[in-house]
C-alpha cells in the first residue's frame, strides 16, 4: 500500500501541496479529481522523486519513499506515467519501451509479451519513431514503457488528456485488467469525472492543494465532484 502523510511541496515561496494525505491500497484503482492547477502533478512529483516534500512522508509497502532517488523509487516498483506521456520522439517504440530496463536486474531485460496483449498496436508499430505515433498510441506507450519496469504501483498523470474516445477506452480496460490480474495498485489524477467514476474503486477531490473530499466511488456525490471541477 502507498501511504503519502500530511505532505507539503513548495515551488519556491508557492505552496502547492499542504498537509495531503492519502492512501492507495494494492489491488485498487484510486483516482485524485481536481480541475488544472489544484496540485494534482505536483503530489505525483512528490510521489515519484520528482520534486522533494517540505513536510511530510511517503511510504510504499513499508519503505520509506521520501529521500530516494527517483530510479531507487523504481527499483521499488512505482511506476510513472507522466503528463504528457514525455516519451522519446526519434526512438523507435521497441527502444522506447527498452528504456524501461534502466531499473532492472539483466534477467528481467525483456519486454513481457503482456503489453501488447493489452496494446497490440504497439507491436505493429514496433520500428516506429515514437513522435510519429498519435497522442492516443503515445499514451499506450509510456503506459508500455511503465509496465516493462514491472511496477507494484502504476501512477498516471491524466491519462485521458487530448485522447479519442475509443482509445480513453481502451486505456480503461488496460487499468482494471492489471488491477484484477496482478493485483498492482493503480494512482491516477484526472479532471475527466466519468472516466473516474467507472474505473475507480476509491476517489479523493484536491482543491487548491488539499484534499477536500475522500470516499468509495460508488457513492461519490458528482455534483458536489463537479463543483470542483469547475472553474
Ligand atoms: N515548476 C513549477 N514552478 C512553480 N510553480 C509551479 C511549478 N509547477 C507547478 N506549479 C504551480 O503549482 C500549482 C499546482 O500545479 P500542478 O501542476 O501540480 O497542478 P495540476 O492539478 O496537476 O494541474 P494541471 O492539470 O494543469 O497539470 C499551480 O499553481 C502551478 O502553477
Amino acid at each position: 500500500m502507498l501511504n503519502v502523510e500530511k505532505v507539503n511541496l513548495h515551488y519556491g515561496a508557492a505552496q502547492a501541496l499542504r498537509g495531503v494525505s492519502l492512501t492507495a491500497e494494492m489491488g485498487r484503482i484510486t483516482c485524485v479529481l481536481g480541475r488544472n492547477g489544484v496540485g494534482k502533478s505536483s503530489l505525483l512529483r512528490a510521489i515519484t522523486g520528482q520534486h522533494p516534500l517540505s513536510g511530510g512522508s511517503i511510504g510504499f509497502n513499508d519503505v520509506k519513499l521520501d529521500g530516494m532517488a527517483p530510479y531507487n523509487r523504481a527499483k521499488q516498483g512505482v511506476g510513472y506515467v507522466p503528463q504528457g506521456r514525455e516519451i522519446f520522439p526519434l526512438l523507435t517504440v521497441k527502444e522506447n519501451l527498452e528504456s524501461g530496463y534502466a531499473p532492472l536486474k539483466r534477467s528481467e531485460r525483456f519486454i513481457p509479451n503482456e503489453i501488447f496483449s493489452l496494446f497490440p498496436v504497439l507491436h505493429t508499430m514496433l520500428g516506429r519513431r515514437g513522435g510519429d505515433l498519435s497522442g492516443g498510441q503515445q499514451q499506450q506507450l509510456a503506459i508500455g514503457r511503465a509496465l516493462v519496469t514491472r511496477p507494484k504501483i502504476l501512477v498516471l498523470d491524466e491519462p485521458t488528456e487530448g485522447i479519442q474516445p475509443s482509445i480513453i477506452k481502451d486505456i480503461g480496460r488496460a487499468i482494471r485488467y492489471l488491477r484484477d490480474s496482478t493485483g498492482m495498485a493503480i494512482l491516477l489524477v484526472e479532471q475527466y469525472l466519468d472516466f473516474c467514476r467507472e474505473l475507480a474503486d476509491h476517489v479523493y477531490i484536491m482543491d487548491r492543494g488539499e484534499i477536500v473530499h475522500e470516499g468509495a466511488a460508488e457513492t461519490l456525490d458528482t455534483q458536489e465532484a463537479r463543483q470542483h471541477l469547475t472553474v
